[in-house]
């Protein structure tokens, strides 16, 4: 049966190297530059506000009221409750709002975006649902799958806090709201229409791991 489970076996290798990424593997020992990951909270502003746009796409490219008010509530919760809450924790991190404000958007943020906006534009619902998976179910995955490490480290690990928002309850339920609304759009495609869709989401996978990339080499 075609499930969302079949999008990451299609692309199993690229889907590791974005969920065991470097940038993570260091994150999950403590031992991150702490630089670099200021480096991906800043890029990850300008990411949050371009994303957000994504959810306005998708509220026109809804099918009807239903869908209408899911990509709406979407759009709600970031662009009104998560980007105060990303400032907020930037500055734990002694990134100011006006650092924020003044940023050079890096290349890896604006190929990744570009995408996106791509393949909203030119497909349908279920294709943006598609490009924006790595992104919204990926970020669960990568905390459940840190959490079964052995040499994962909560206790002394300046980046705890970063990895408990992804395996809190109410995180680990939006993602698999997600995959069950995935899961239910797969079920009556065809093998070409799959195709299609498996193409979106290894690219979506890949800029997801140049994302981590960009942290690590702090690069523009
Ligand atoms: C590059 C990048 N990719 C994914 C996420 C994760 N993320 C962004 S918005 C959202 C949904 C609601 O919070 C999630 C899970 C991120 N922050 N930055």
């Amino acid at each position: 049966m075609t499930s969302f489970y079949s999008l990451i076996r299609s692309c199993q290798t690229d889907w590791d190297h974005y969920i065991q990424h470097e940038f993570i593997q260091q994150l999950g020992k403590g031992i991150l530059d702490i630089a670099c990951f200021q480096h991906y909270l800043k890029q990850d502003y300008l990411f949050l506000i371009n994303f957000s746009r994504v959810w306005g796409l998708a509220v026109y490219k809804s099918h009807d009221i239903t869908e209408i008010r899911q990509s709406l509530n979407s759009l709600k919760t970031i662009a009104e409750v998560e980007l105060d809450l990303h400032v907020e924790y930037c500055k734990k991190w002694r990134i100011t709002e006006n650092e924020l404000k003044t940023l050079t958007e890096a290349k890896a943020n604006t190929d990744y975006t570009q995408f996106v906006l791509d393949v909203g534009l030119n497909g349908d619902i279920l294709d943006l649902h598609i490009v924006l998976a790595p992104c919204l179910i990926g970020y669960g995955m990568i905390a459940n799958w840190l959490r079964k490490q052995h040499w994962y480290d909560a206790k002394n690990n300046p980046y705890t806090s970063w990895i408990k928002m992804y395996i809190s309850k109410a995180f680990q339920q939006t993602m698999q709201n997600e995959i069950a609304w995935i899961d239910q759009r797969l079920l009556n495609i065809d093998t070409s229409r799959f195709e299609q869709l498996t193409t979106i989401f290894k690219q979506a996978t890949q800029l997801e791991a140049n994302f981590w990339q960009m942290g690590l080499d702090r690069s523009f």
